[in-house]
């Protein structure tokens, strides 16, 4: 077997296993540790400070990949986001459970990109469905209120439906896990293996923000940003925080307009999961086009 090289392995891969590790031992040992609203709390501040970030790139992105050149192309390209962001929000207001349902399955596939490189599509589905399953194998019941929070009575049912789902994916997955293992697909293991015992130890928001934050946002910056020449990298990085900010402000807009007052926890939750289902729509479509072009498909 060749030696595991810790250096070798991607930075994000090594922050994220180090994290989960010991998010899992502490709250292993101590289960009751981090009560809702602390943890409420956590997914705010890592979701703006490390996972905004990853899409507030996107309009350099779509500069880059030639969707716009001229100031107005910009102007459009960012009303055009707007415009899909606010639709998604109108869709979940008026089809709450169908909205959550389909947020699910599109973050799936979003999220299967995490390993385009290392694992063939089939995998891809596989981790990508156990890594939004298994919260719900669990932790049910704290999915089940989680999901009414965020689309009211009766989104229970979709716990249940993505708790079988949770189930025949981490059946499906330990074949792939195997095979990871056998092709010495270090990185891929160490990333699959931490998040089933982050599953299974942490509670679905910490197991998410765990996963989000450490994994899936900066690897998507790392990879926009070696893209940039070195030049540009100061730029990118005042765009990503205008970008944020710009969406902090949007978010709290809608926020206040649409959400009636309630308990605090319940609006963060919603602004959080509703605002990322919102800006997930126009962030993957951006991500397919790029990637269609890049592989010289047309779009
Ligand atoms: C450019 C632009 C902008 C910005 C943007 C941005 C900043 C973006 C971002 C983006 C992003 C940032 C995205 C994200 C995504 C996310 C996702 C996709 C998520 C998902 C999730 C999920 C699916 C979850 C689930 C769950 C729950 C809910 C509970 C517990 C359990 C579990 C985990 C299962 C603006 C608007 C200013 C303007 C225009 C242009
Ligand atoms: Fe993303």
């Amino acid at each position: 077997m060749s030696a595991l090289r810790l250096k070798a392995l991607p930075p994000e891969t090594l922050g994220f296993a180090a994290a989960a590790a010991a998010a899992a031992l502490v709250l292993g040992l101590a289960p009751t540790a981090l009560p809702f609203a602390v943890q409420v709390g956590l997914l705010a501040v890592a979701v703006v400070v490390l996972g905004l970030p990853h899409g507030a790139l996107d309009a350099w992105i779509a500069r880059r990949a030639g969707l716009f050149e001229r100031p107005l192309g910009w102007i459009g390209f960012n009303l055009g986001y707007v415009a899909l962001a606010l639709a998604v929000v109108g869709a979940w207001w008026l089809f709450p459970i169908t909205a959550l349902v389909l947020f699910l399955m599109i973050s799936a596939w979003h999220f299967a990109g995490d390993w385009q490189d290392a694992l063939m599509p089939w995998q891809r589905m596989i981790a990508a469905a156990a890594l939004l399953g298994m919260p719900a194998v669990f932790y049910q019941a704290e999915v089940a209120s989680i999901f009414v929070v965020l689309s009211g009575p009766g989104a229970e049912v979709a716990a249940e439906g993505l708790r079988s789902v949770g189930l025949v994916a981490l059946g499906a997955l330990v074949p792939v896990l195997l095979m990871t293992a056998m092709k010495r697909q270090w990185t891929v293991l160490i990333e699959l293996g931490m998040l089933v015992l982050l599953a299974v130890f942490a509670p679905p928001l910490v197991y998410f923000v765990i996963y989000f934050c450490l994994l899936h946002s900066p690897r998507h910056l790392r990879a926009t940003i070696a893209l940039a020449p070195a030049g540009e990298r100061r730029s990118l990085i005042a765009q990503a925080l205008v970008y944020t900010l710009a969406t902090l402000v949007l978010a709290a807009l809608v926020a206040a307009l649409l959400l009636p007052s309630g308990d605090l926890s319940g609006i963060a939750l919603k602004t959080l999961f509703i605002g990322l289902a919102a800006l997930t729509v126009p962030h993957m479509l951006l991500m397919l086009w790029t990637e269609r072009k890049q592989a010289n498909v047309p779009a």
